[in-house]
């Protein structure tokens, strides 16, 4: 049986009013729960508190109640074995894109060579191999991203925790990312948490949906993804996708 990669218990967020005296409760008792290889999108009307919850699983925010475990150890800080991929690609502009993908390895004190050859794997996985001498400025939004996934998957992370990586894409580089992407997770079964707004992306890539309710935000409903793998774009106009496209909605827009 698969085993627990990532959990979250009983969490609670709030922040300070930026200028005011109160607090602004952002998650309460949120429980989540994940396998290891398993694909989770996490769904929620905006501000509901998602990006919080990732940078909690992430160890970039502390929970004020409650706690995330990742493979048996409470989260206590960002560790490599937990990559991010945010919506703006994280990049060195400074450093070419065979640099950037090859940064990560080579603070793990990896051999030169190791490293190089990984790295071209990489870049060849991502479809770059003819950008490799290219600066972030000279690589197109899409392009940009490839690079961040490369970075972050080179490392070879358990869990990949991802807030609206394609959300800036146009609809065909985003379509082609969202084929990177799952051929990259069939290769390597990380564990996902993927966060969208876009109903249709999470039920073509994911294996289970949880949908936020409104702030303070928490789980209202999980849906596992019934459709066959791989899923075809034809598949967004049958029946069973659109019945299931809109009763998501519904649960969004409450
Ligand atoms: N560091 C912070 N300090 C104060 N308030 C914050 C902070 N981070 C987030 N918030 C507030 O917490 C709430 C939830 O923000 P969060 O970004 O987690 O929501 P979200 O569901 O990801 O939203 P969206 O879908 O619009 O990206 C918002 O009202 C936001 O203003």
């Amino acid at each position: 049986m698969k085993r627990t990669d990532l959990s979250a218990n009983n969490i609670s967020k709030c922040f300070s009013e930026p200028g005011e005296d109160g607090l602004l409760y952002v998650l309460e008792d949120m429980d989540f729960e994940i396998k290891e290889g398993e694909f989770v999108t996490i769904l929620g009307p905006s501000g509901c508190g998602k990006s919080t919850f990732l940078n909690i699983l992430a160890g970039f925010e502390t929970a004020n109640q409650g706690h995330a475990v990742c493979c048996g150890e409470p989260v206590r800080g960002p560790s490599p074995e937990r990559a991010v991929v945010f919506q703006s690609p994280v990049l060195f502009p400074w450093m070419d894109v065979k640099n950037n993908i090859m940064y990560g390895l080579k603070q793990t004190g990896k051999k030169k060579d190791d490293a190089q050859r990984i790295t071209a794997e990489y870049i060849r996985a991502v479809g770059l191999d003819d950008f490799d001498n290219y600066y972030p400025s000279q690589l197109s939004g899409g392009m940009q991203q490839r690079v961040a996934l490369a970075r972050s998957l080179i490392l070879d992370p358990k869990v990949l925790l991802m807030d609206e990586p394609f959300a800036a894409l146009d609809a065909q580089t985003r379509y082609s990312m969202q084929q990177l992407l799952l051929q990259l997770w069939e290769r390597n079964r990380q564990t996902i948490v993927f966060i969208t707004h876009d109903v249709e992306e999470a039920l073509l890539l994911s294996d289970r949906i949880c949908i936020m309710g409104k702030r303070p935000g928490k789980i209202i409903e999980e849906i596992a993804v019934p459709f066959e793998r791989p899923r075809p774009i034809s598949l967004t106009g049958s029946g069973d996708f659109t019945q299931l496209k809109s009763h998501i909605l519904s649960r969004l827009l409450v």
